[in-house]
């Protein structure tokens, strides 16, 4: 048996994955013409497997990517393969929903504002003058900057594709009170802290109830373009989009005029149709409307052992012949 692996890994996570894979062969290809040479005989891969690859693969069985994410990974004659693929999802689950948490928290306290407004020493609540009042509220009265100061108990947080990313956002945001609707065409473990679950035809209804609409999901032929002008018409007036799972989802564009337009009240993004964003996108340019992030929601010093277990652990069930982790249902990809 031989595993092929392309890109090349570093020299100690060769050494744990050729343990892990004895008595299968591990080939560590330095580039692709060394990959091209290898994978005739090969029954597993990791990494970057491409079409010319695969045509010249016959014995594979098992393809693991590297990432959660398979736009890049997944095409039509891998889909149509017997081998089994696997993902990564699942590692980054937890930080990416903690980092969702911090973009409500920032529309809801408007926290990325102060942070604006303390490195310019600027004192004033969002919403009004408040220099001339300590507190501003006062009994039965609500003011301008009580209503540009949201409350998260009570609000409705839409969740657009329930899976392991989708999952931790929802307890997250149960645990703040809130009350959490889901769009998923497979919802699967649905956590209690869940009110509802919908087919993704339901969308409009989701969009139509909830403050917060988190997109989670991947970017597949169906998701793709899924958040464009009608649908930021059905959103809430006060409505802020979180996109933490791929960029094609959103058209930007459309997005830049709804906002402009006051269909929605802001968006935090960490993933975009076009990575780097360019410099001269107009989303740079709407400090208190959009947060952006350069895609790293799912950093944390804990995710590269994450990524290694499950290497570690799926090499040695391929070995043993016993189910992977992580397969992918490619039916649901094409
Ligand atoms: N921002 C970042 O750094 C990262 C982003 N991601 C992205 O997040 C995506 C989701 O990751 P996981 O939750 O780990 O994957 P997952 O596979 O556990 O969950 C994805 C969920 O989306 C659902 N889904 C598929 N198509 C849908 C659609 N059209 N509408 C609504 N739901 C749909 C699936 O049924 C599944 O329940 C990944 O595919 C990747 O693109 C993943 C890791 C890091
Ligand atoms: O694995 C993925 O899809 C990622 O986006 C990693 O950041």
């Amino acid at each position: 048996m031989k595993l092929v692996i392309h890109p090349p890994v570093e020299p100690d996570r060769l050494a744990r994955l050729a343990a892990a894979a004895a008595p299968m062969a591990v080939v560590n290809a330095a580039d692709g013409a060394e990959a091209l040479r290898h994978v005739p005989d090969a029954d597993a891969f990791f990494g970057k497997l491409t079409p010319l690859l695969l045509a010249a693969a016959p014995r594979l069985r098992w393809v693991q990517a590297p990432t959660a994410s398979l736009e890049h990974y997944l095409f039509p004659a891998l889909a149509a393969h017997p081998c089994a693929l696997t993902n990564m999802r699942g590692l980054f689950s937890d930080v990416i929903a903690d980092q969702v948490m911090g973009y409500v928290l920032c529309f809801a306290r408007n926290l990325h504002v102060y942070v604006l407004q303390s490195a310019a020493a600027k004192w004033g609540p969002v919403g009004g003058e408040a220099a001339r009042v300590a507190f501003a509220s006062g009994p039965g009265v609500v003011n301008a900057i009580d209503r540009a100061h949201r409350h998260l108990g009570g609000a409705t947080l839409g969740v657009v594709g329930l899976g392991a990313i989708g999952r931790e956002v929802a307890r997250r945001a149960a645990a703040f009170g809130m009350r959490v609707v889901a769009v998923d065409p497979r919802p699967a473990d649905v956590p209690a802290e869940v009110a509802a679950v919908w087919p993704v035809g339901e969308l409009p209804r989701l969009l139509a109830e909830s403050e917060y609409v988190v997109v989670a999901a991947p970017h597949t032929p169906r998701s793709a373009g899924m958040f464009g002008r009608e649908q930021f018409r059905q959103m809430r007036r006060d409505a802020i989009l979180i996109n933490v799972g791929r960029g094609a989802l959103v058209v930007l564009d459309d997005l830049v005029a709804a906002l402009d337009a006051g269909e929605l009240a802001g968006a935090a993004l960490d993933v975009f149709e076009t990575e780097p964003l360019p410099p001269e996108h107009p989303l740079w340019r709407m400090p208190g409307r959009a947060i952006l992030t350069p895609h790293v929601a799912g950093y944390s010093p804990l995710v590269a052992g994450r990524h290694l277990d499950v290497l570690l652990d799926n090499v040695g069930r391929f070995v043993r012949g016993e189910p992977l982790r992580n397969v992918v249902d490619k039916d649901e990809w094409y």
